[in-house]
């Protein structure tokens, strides 16, 4: 099987306006699987966001690629062209920022940013808008057609935030690269809409490829991680072998530099297995039982699904605060 993403003995680093390149990522060699959940985990300026430009390459950011490959599922993306890059990005590849208001534009209703998008890459409107407004459900919206007509600036954070996720994943991308992204939000919500972002990956069969300073949250969502540090990853391998037993004593200080949260050692919050796109299929064609905002069991035809007694769809009072449903 292909990998999802293939990085190969990578060397980055920016391009100034003399032309002289600053060396920052150093042999990063990283792997992800068709579905799986990758932490990449380091402190402030170890190269975590470097990492995505690499492999995204957006217009405008001064990165250069000194030495290496780099692969989404075997296409080597030093070789292709710009046109193909745009197709790419979105419908093969997509990226959640930090803050919301990066995916968004501020001046256009929710509905117009997702049927550009949707047009962008040929994908039919209703259908996409559909998809688009069952993910937002999934994440607690009780009428997510109503945000439709909405600006960005009339939803709050974790609202807005999960908007860009709906509108990050509506193309149904094989890759997701999320730079950090509930790091903006409410400590009481960062948890949730991680766990709705992950949900939503698994349903479409989406790989991501989670960029994080926190690595007890990396803990509870991923299957693998790669601690980086000064532009190279030191340690890598399953969440479980890297948390229990940390090898490189930057991971020892990194855990011990994080407040844990719950209890002495975070354990992986993944009880479930990887969904297939083939599996998502097949539970949207017989339709899924979920909970709906008031804990309800309700019935859509999307696959989702939560493994925990937690109701995962409920407002937190910030964001009902500010927009009201
Ligand atoms: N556009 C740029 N031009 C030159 N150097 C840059 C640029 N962007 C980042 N850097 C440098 O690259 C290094 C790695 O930064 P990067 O943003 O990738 O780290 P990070 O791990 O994502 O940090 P953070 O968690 O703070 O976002 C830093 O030394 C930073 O100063």
């Amino acid at each position: 099987m292909n990998e999802i993403l293939n990085i190969q003995v990578l060397h980055a680093g920016y391009i100034n306006d003399e032309g002289t390149v600053t060396p920052i990522l150093h042999d990063i060699n990283l792997t992800v699987q068709p579905g799986e959940i990758i932490g990449v985990v380091g402190g402030s300026g170890s190269g975590k966001s470097t990492l995505l430009h690499s492999i995204t390459m957006l217009k405008g950011t001064p990165i250069q690629i000194l030495e290496g490959t780099i692969q989404y599922n075997g296409l080597n993306l030093r070789e292709i062209n710009e046109t193909e890059r745009r197709t790419l990005m979105g419908s093969g590849i997509a990226r959640v920022f930090q803050q919301a208001y990066m995916s968004l534009y501020p001046l256009r209703t929710i509905q117009a940013q997702c049927k550009e998008l949707l047009d962008a890459h040929h994908v039919p409107v209703d259908k996409g808008v559909e998809d688009f407004c069952q993910m937002l459900a999934h994440m607690g919206f009780q009428e997510p057609r109503r945000i439709l007509a909405a600006h960005p600036h009339e939803l709050s954070g974790g609202m807005a935030q999960r908007v860009a996720i709906a509108l990050a994943l509506v193309l149904k991308p094989k890759l997701l690269l999320a730079d950090e992204p509930t790091a903006a939000l409410d400590a009481t919500v960062q948890k949730k809409v991680l766990q709705e972002l992950l949900e939503l990956c698994q349903a479409y069969g989406t790989a991501l490829l989670l960029v994080t300073h926190n690595i007890n949250m990396a803990a509870m969502f991923t299957h693998r991680m790669y601690v980086m540090h000064d532009g190279r990853i030191v340690e890598s391998g399953t969440t479980s072998d890297v948390m229990e037993h940390p090898q490189h004593e930057y991971t020892q200080a990194l855990l011990g530099a994080v407040p844990i949260l719950n209890g002495p050692l975070p354990k992986s919050n993944l009880k479930f297995s990887i969904e297939t796109k083939e599996q998502a299929q097949i539970h949207q064609a017989h339709g899924h039982h979920h909970h709906d905002a008031q804990g309800r069991h309700t019935h859509d035809g999307m696959g989702f699904h939560s493994h925990d007694d937690r109701n995962l769809h409920t407002h937190d009072g910030r964001d009902t605060e500010v927009y009201h449903e």
